[in-house]
């Protein structure tokens, strides 16, 4: 690296903000440890997520990378154990046990795998979605008007009247999704909604989701394990360790008529400036342990520690 680079990258550099301040979820170096018995588990060790306000991303991840964790703590059910948690002007770590319950009625929404947590088994999918909803000031008839557009949205109007074991698992998680939108959240959290449900019924409760997020302009976290809805978002987020890894960003493809779409991996950098190199770049090139780090005008490059001369 020369200095001359370096100076001259500082002389151009600006000042950067506070993590995450624009964005509606920040997640900045946040640590969960649970402990059970003598045992700790570092269920989340440093994770980073910033999600824009009308967003709509997947959170992928191997099982037990933290993905349900993650949701926990936005949900305002579980507390992370360090970092700084914020949803809108909600500081996660310093809400009173009032005001968490205000969060949760106000702010985010939830669809969870199991269909029987989200639905109440003796109540029509109409009376479910009117259940959490805030009546302060509304109407009986304007609540009528909202359940049935809620279930409109989702695609099952046809649900109003059934209770939950006279719809199919697609349906009863498409109530969810309107049960989840009730109050006009403006996060909505799903975590592996579509787990117990075939490819077809799957791509409904997804278009159901994707609704909420482009019509009613909810901000949307799906947490799965389905390459099929995770390709169809414009950003995934993969969790390895505990850790976001890596991110896929999709456009779409310049020169417009061909319904293309253009997809790219980053590589997540932490706020310590870690960053993950894949597996197989690491082997491609034998990088092991100690490697050269070299600052160019616009990249950094990565090279493996061996003896000049010795290719
Ligand atoms: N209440 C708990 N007590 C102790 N350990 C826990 C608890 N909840 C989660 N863990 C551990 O924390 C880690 C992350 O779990 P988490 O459920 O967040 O992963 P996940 O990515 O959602 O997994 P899956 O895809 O299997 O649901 C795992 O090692 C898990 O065993």
């Amino acid at each position: 690296m020369s200095q001359s680079t370096l100076e001259g990258l500082h002389a151009r550099s600006v000042p950067t903000a506070e993590f995450g301040h624009d964005a509606l979820i920040v997640c900045d170096n946040v640590v969960r440890i649970y402990q059970t018995g003598r045992i700790e588990v570092q269920a989340l060790q440093g994770l980073d997520l910033l999600v824009d306000e009308g967003e709509m991303v997947a959170v992928v991840g191997a099982s037990g990378s933290g993905k349900s964790t993650l949701l926990a703590i936005l949900s305002g059910i579980d507390v992370a154990t360090a970092g700084r948690v914020r949803v809108g002007s909600w500081d996660l770590m310093t809400m009173t046990g009032s005001q968490r319950v205000a969060y949760r009625r106000s702010m985010v929404g939830f669809v969870w795998h199991q269909a029987a947590r989200n639905l109440v088994p003796f109540l029509t999918g109409a009376q479910n979605v009117a259940l959490p909803m805030n009546l302060a000031g509304m109407s009986r008839r304007r609540r009528r008007r909202r359940v049935a557009d809620l279930l409109e949205l989702t695609g099952v109007g046809h649900c109003a009247g059934r209770r939950p074991r006279e719809m199919s698992g697609g349906e009863q998680q498409r109530v969810a999704v309107a049960v989840g939108l009730a109050n006009a959240p403006r996060v909505l959290l799903a975590d592996e909604p579509t787990g117990e449900l075939d490819t077809a019924t799957s791509q409904q409760v997804f278009d159901a989701l994707r609704r909420a997020n482009r019509e009613l302009g909810a901000t949307v976290v799906v947490v799965t394990h389905d390459p099929a809805v995770s390709s169809q978002v414009m950003r995934t987020v993969a969790i390895r360790d505990g850790r976001t890894s890596s991110e896929v960003l999709r456009r779409a493809a310049p020169g417009g008529e061909v319904d293309g779409v253009i997809a790219e991996e980053y590589a997540v950098m932490d706020r310590a400036g870690r960053v993950q190199v894949p597996r197989e770049y690491r082997e491609a090139l034998q990088l092991s342990r100690r490697v050269r780090l070299a600052l160019e005008a616009e990249h950094v490059t990565i090279s493996p520690d061996r003896p000049a001369g010795h290719e």
